[in-house]
């Protein structure tokens, strides 16, 4: 049971009060473990996301959604983006990046692809808690994000519920690094939104 629960058998009921205060505690913990990730981790990735190569997105779960919203905004600019699983997806090779992230460093489908990249010569580039994970051994760039794993349940580091503080920041580095990648490309917004999706 969630410790902040109220053990009474009245109803539980959400007030706006709740809801504006756990507006605040997710904001709160998410720009605190944002700004303790190290910028030059950061720029290492970014500089092997704007290589010449295609990019592979891997990741399990809440970690993998993240990503994929992080694999459209890279296709938006123009670069090669290939999801993980999805059918068309072709075979990853030798000048291509793996991008990927999981939180624990150790979910065994996620482990295995950067196993698989490695041993076909890509390169691979991830964000993990974890830098003894194996994940993080697998990796050319690196970059750890200080927030709770999604079974260190009672971590001092979070309030909230399992892995979504490391999700969370994960969305806010991946946006950054887009930014970041934009900023230094003359395309105009109009040239990115031609690359949208016209079949949605
Ligand atoms: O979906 C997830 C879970 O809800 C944690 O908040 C995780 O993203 C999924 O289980 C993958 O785990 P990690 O590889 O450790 O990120």
């Amino acid at each position: 049971m969630n410790p902040a629960a109220n053990a009474t058998n009245a109803a539980p009921t959400t007030t706006p009060s709740d809801v504006v205060r756990n507006i605040s505690l997710v904001l709160d913990e998410m720009s605190g473990t944002v700004v303790k990730i190290d910028e030059q981790q950061m720029a290492r990735i970014a500089s092997h996301l704007a290589h010449p190569g295609r990019i592979f997105v891997a990741g399990a779960g809440r970690s993998g959604l993240v990503l994929r919203m992080a694999g459209m905004r890279l296709m938006h600019l123009g670069l090669a983006v290939h999801i993980a699983g999805d059918v068309t997806t072709p075979a990853i090779s030798s000048g291509d990046l793996l991008l990927v992230a999981s939180g624990s460093g150790t979910t065994s489908g996620v482990v295995k692809s950067a196993e698989t990249a490695a041993k076909a010569g890509a390169r691979i580039a991830a964000f993990t808690t974890n830098p003894d994970s194996p994940l993080a051994g697998l990796a050319d760039a690196l970059v750890i994000i200080p927030a709770a794993q999604k079974t260190d349940h009672g971590s001092s580091k979070t309030r909230q519920y399992s892995g979504s503080l490391f999700e969370q920041a994960l969305f806010v580095a991946t946006e950054a690094i887009f930014q970041s990648l934009w900023d230094n490309d003359p395309q105009p917004a109009e040239e990115l939104w031609l690359r949208h999706a016209n079949l949605e």
